[in-house]
């Protein structure tokens, strides 16, 4: 928890914005984090076909994540970046509301998909994603956090899916 900053107020008043990023700053650092995501996948005994990395922060440790992992790699992103044809979901986050998409046939029918993310609020972000999985066919065998913001209860959104984070803080 030593690497992880928190702002008041960011990004709009009452929100108690949890950093991330100094985790990335240290190559040490940036290892073990990677080691232990990938230790939580081994102990799951399910190998994922498919790793799905949320925008934007899902991005930094997703595709080395599934590298490691010897899967696939998909992002989720905010509407309007991907080209082509997307399957799209809305959703309501801590701060705002938005709208996920993923592209037709990034994910195929049958294949399972660990969905990771770095954090875990509401859970509302992890939902759509969870739920565009499955428009493409896809079954979602687990979510993956760094660090979970308990007393949201994001998780109670994600259907009963395996849920497992590195971190868990009530703040
Ligand atoms: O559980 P929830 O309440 O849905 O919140 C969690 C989501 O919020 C943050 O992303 P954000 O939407 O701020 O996007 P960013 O990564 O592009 O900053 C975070 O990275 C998660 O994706
Ligand atoms: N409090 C928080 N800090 C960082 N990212 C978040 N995403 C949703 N809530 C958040």
């Amino acid at each position: 928890m030593a690497a992880l900053r928190s702002f008041p107020d960011f990004p709009i008043p009452g929100i108690n914005f949890i950093d991330i990023l100094p985790l990335f700053q240290d190559v040490n650092t940036h290892e073990a984090l990677l080691v232990a995501l990938q230790l939580q996948i081994e102990l799951s005994h399910q190998k994922p076909d498919v790793i799905v990395g949320l925008d934007a922060r899902g991005f930094l440790f997703g595709p080395s994540l599934a590298l490691r992992m010897g899967a696939s790699f998909v992002p989720v992103r905010k509407q309007g970046k991907m080209p082509g044809p997307c399957v799209t979901a809305a959703y309501e986050k801590e701060y705002g509301t938005d709208f996920f998409q993923m592209q037709d046939g990034a994910i195929k029918p049958g294949q399972k998909v660990l969905i990771v993310d770095d954090i875990i609020a509401t859970g509302g972000s992890a939902a759509a994603a969870g739920e565009l999985v499955k428009k493409l066919g896809g079954e979602t065998i687990g979510y993956l956090f760094i660090l979970e913001i308990a007393f949201l209860k994001g998780r109670e959104k994600l259907g009963g899916v395996p849920v497992t984070t590195l971190l868990e803080t009530d703040e």
